[in-house]
């Protein structure tokens, strides 16, 4: 095992998952840098949920191997791995997950208080980044009671409460209608820079995309050619922003 390069804060190398026997990756090798926003670009089954699922140690991938720092994820025992993703991560889905008996406030505090903070203070924070997400107000609401759009916010502050080092975010503004996706990524990435946590944003949405300060490509779970910032390779068809 050889460990990451010194200024990559996580690290694939030769990622192959299959699910039942169908590749989705094919040896994928990626090198994150502490503090960046690496967007994770590609048609939709292209791989890009299974490479953050592999990254973020809640996948063992079938061959390959992940660092975060000097730590080889992909040999941890799995409570090491779980406490890893507890403590150190955060993940922000396609489709909120939030638990419905909680009120809003109280589900953006929970990692603040699996961690071991008091109420008081995981209560305050959590509030924070609700009104950083314009969601202050649904605070005492309970998921039921939200809208798709709300409950996403709500996750997204919840994935900010610890100020994680890395965060996953994959499709976060999917459940957004398109004229509040900028507004949401605009605090996620501003968050991100300001507190120096490093995120994986994997979208098949080039204005997405966009908010990145490189991206990858990765096309049949395989990386493909990309230029930062610049035009999406051949065979990745920028998709409508509809999702
Ligand atoms: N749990 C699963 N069981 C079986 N096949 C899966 C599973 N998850 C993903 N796949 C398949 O693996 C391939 C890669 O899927 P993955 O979700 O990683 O791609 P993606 O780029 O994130 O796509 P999307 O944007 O649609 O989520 C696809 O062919 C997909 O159908």
């Amino acid at each position: 095992m050889v460990a990451p390069p010194d200024n990559d804060v996580l690290w694939g190398r030769a990622l192959r998952h299959s699910y039942q026997g169908s590749p989705a990756l094919l040896g994928v090798s990626i090198g994150v840098r502490d503090g960046e926003i690496l967007g994770i670009v590609g048609p939709r089954g292209a791989g890009k949920t299974t490479l953050l699922r592999c990254l973020s140690g809640q996948l063992l991938p079938e061959q390959g191997e992940v660092w975060f720092n000097s730590a080889p994820v992909h040999t941890l025992p799995a409570t090491t791995r779980e406490r890893l993703r507890r403590d150190r991560f955060g993940w922000v889905g396609s489709t909120p997950q939030l638990v419905p008996e909680l009120t809003a406030r109280e589900n953006a505090a929970l990692p603040l208080l699996l961690s071991g903070a008091t109420y008081r203070s995981a209560r305050d924070s959590a509030q924070e980044w609700l009104d950083r997400l314009d969601v202050g107000d649904c605070a005492r609401k309970r998921p039921g009671e939200l809208l798709q759009a709300q409950r996403q916010r709500i996750a997204i502050a919840r994935s900010l409460v610890t100020l994680p080092e890395v965060i996953f975010a994959d499709e976060p503004t999917a459940p957004l209608h398109r004229a509040d996706r900028a507004q949401v990524l605009r605090t996620l990435t501003a968050a991100a820079r300001t507190h120096r946590i490093t995120v994986l944003l994997a979208t098949h949405d080039p204005e997405v995309a966009g908010f990145a300060d490189r991206t990858v490509a990765l096309v049949d779970g395989q990386r493909a050619a990309a230029l930062p910032g610049g035009p999406w390779p051949e065979g990745v068809a920028p998709c409508s922003a509809s999702a």
